[in-house]
């Protein structure tokens, strides 16, 4: 392991503003080529495994040496994770007590003559001023494993963000609100108790008119009509999975789309959806706030890939990976029933193998795990087929569990996009498959190899209990958060207590499995592979 270059280390680019973020961390990944050592999107230092180029490093940056650092970073990290709300662009913005009451469900009257129901003693509201610790491990030393530190010595720092929940005060009457919801992206299980949960925290609020923009932000394309729903509507979405909504990828610009939300009146947009989609969202949001709209734009991150910052993780995931037990399981048992079998398992993650490592991990049946993060080789002394074979003759079968994103660099590049502009990935599974049956025709011993892809499987499915619980604390404080009158933000679960987050913090870059986590060493320990290059 090498260490840290010392001009690397004695100083650290803080950015400020949006585009000194977006070169901040342009920066951060020209300067630092290697995965496990360059800071990442909160300016941490990890281990690395070899030394970054000191030369591409910034001129502006923070200077260690200086005795006032960590409390300039302290400023600047609480300015970068303040959450963005009303007052900030319209001064004028008006409050009024919170209609969301937890002893008085309903408000007292249908037409709110009385007044709203605020006066009562306790309501359980979170003060604007709650926050939470983003980390929580005190690391002594970068040499521990998995450490994330800001400066070389590993001080101790502290990372506040913005506790989730219902605020006393709220910055829209609910007979004022025309609250749209919005499915964007892939699938993933969970949509539906998202939206449900949206739907009847927003009636406790008292809010009346309440629509769903049918596939993703498509339906903003005028053909398209809304879907009116209600507690009544919703009451029974999340025993199926998918989404009531329909998804799509692509659709109209972000101009477009304000058009739209300001012809049909919406001034409440709930955009559940992953890193293409919390980047449209957070692109409404400023595109609103230019042309003086008061519309609150709150996220729910949903994507099984898990490749959204700072989250513990996103709703779906744990199904994903619960799903993918089915697939291994089977794998498994015709690998372990034939003569020298091997099952092969492909499952999703574009840049981030978080489901097949977890999914690994979980199943105990996997031998070989391949993610996008770990570079391997197929051919060769130290490739996978080697070690395939000497599992063969041990073991008698084995089972490779491969993401989506793994060894492209294998596949064929078509260089072709979707409608979102996503990378369309060459399909590593069949790829692995033919190259382990042409080996093993090869060198003359057989093997049984049997080929699993469960991708649409996974994702397709409804919700587990676990993410059904997920579901519903995040679509309940999506509402509070937009009653609240903050946008531009999107919830989270963060050390197991729900945060506020700005959009742009959490979509900076994909989150991906750091190959020095202890997770990934676990399941290394878990699967016995060796390094496969
Ligand atoms: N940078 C972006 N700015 C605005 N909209 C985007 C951006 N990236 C993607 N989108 C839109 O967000 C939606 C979902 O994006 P996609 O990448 O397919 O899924 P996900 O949100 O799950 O990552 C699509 O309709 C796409 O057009
Ligand atoms: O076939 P589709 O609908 O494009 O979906 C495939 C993609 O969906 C995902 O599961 C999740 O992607 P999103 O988060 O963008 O929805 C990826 O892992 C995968 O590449
Ligand atoms: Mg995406």
């Amino acid at each position: 392991m090498g260490s840290l270059s010392p001009a690397i280390s004695s100083k650290l680019l803080l950015p400020t503003t949006t585009s000194d973020r977006t070169s901040f961390h342009a920066l951060i990944r020209s300067s630092f080529p290697c995965r496990g050592e360059r800071p990442n999107m909160i300016g941490v230092f990890k281990r690395t495994h070899c030394v970054a180029s000191a030369e591409k490093k910034s001129k502006s940056a923070i200077d260690f040496s200086d005795p006032e650092w960590k409390t300039k970073f302290e400023e600047d990290f609480e300015k970068r994770f303040n959450i963005p709300h009303m007052r900030d662009f319209f001064p004028d913005a008006v409050s009024y007590p919170s209609t969301f009451c937890l002893r008085m469900r309903t408000p007292v009257s249908e037409e709110f003559a009385q007044g709203y129901p605020s006066d009562e003693e306790w309501h359980g509201y979170i003060n604007n001023n709650d926050r939470v610790l983003l980390k929580v491990i005190r690391y002594s030393s970068l040499t521990s494993a998995g450490a994330e530190c800001i400066d070389p010595d590993c001080t101790w720092v502290e990372q506040w963000i913005h506790r989730a929940g219902p605020r006393e005060k709220i910055y829209f009457k609910p007979e004022d609100v025309k609250a749209a919801i919005i499915t964007c992206g892939g699938l993933c299980p969970g949509l539906n108790d998202v939206i449900r949960q949206i739907v009847i925290t927003l009636e406790i609020y008292g809010v009346k008119k309440i629509v769903g923009i049918p596939f993703g932000y498509r339906g903003f394309g005028n053909e398209l009509a809304e879907i009116p729903l209600s507690r009544k509507v919703v009451q029974n979405v999340h025993l199926s999975g998918g989404s009531l909504l329909g998804v799509s990828r692509g659709g109209p610009n972000v101009s477009e789309i304000v058009d739209s939300m300001k012809e049909r009146g919406i001034n409440m947009l709930f955009v559940l959806g992953g890193n293409g989609t919390h980047a449209g969202a957070n692109a409404i949001h400023n595109e609103l706030i230019k042309r003086g709209l008061k519309v609150a734009v709150v996220g729910v991150p949903k994507t099984i890939d898990n490749d959204i910052l700072l989250m513990d993780k996103t709703f779906g995931f744990d199904t994903a990976v619960e799903e993918a037990q089915r697939a291994i399981n089977s794998a498994y048992i015709e690998a372990h029933s034939a003569y020298r079998g091997v099952g092969i398992v492909k499952l999703m993650g574009r840049s981030s193998g978080f489901i097949a490592m977890q999914a690994a991990l979980a199943s105990g049946q996997i031998d070989i795990c391949l993610i996008p993060e770990v570079p391997f080789e197929l051919h060769g002394p130290h490739g996978v087929l080697k070690h395939l074979k000497y599992l063969l003759e041990t073991k008698g079968s084995a089972v490779i569990c491969v993401a989506e994103g793994a060894g492209q660099n294998f596949v064929e590049k078509t260089n072709a996009k979707d409608a979102s502009g996503n990378v369309v990935l060459g399909d590593i599974g069949v790829h692995i498959q033919q190259e382990i049956k042409k080996y093993f025709k090869e060198i003359g011993d057989p093997a049984d190899v049997k080929y699993i892809d469960p991708t649409y499987m996974i994702r397709a499915c409804r919700a587990n209990a676990s993410d059904g619980i997920l579901c519903t604390v995040l679509g309940q404080n999506a509402v509070h958060g937009a009653f609240a009158g903050y946008s531009g933000i999107t919830v989270g679960i963060c050390n197991t207590h729900y945060v506020y987050l700005p959009i742009p913090q959490v979509i900076s870059y994909p989150r991906t499995v750091d190959p020095n986590s202890r997770m990934w060493h676990r399941c290394l320990t878990s699967t016995g592979q060796p390094d496969f290059i």
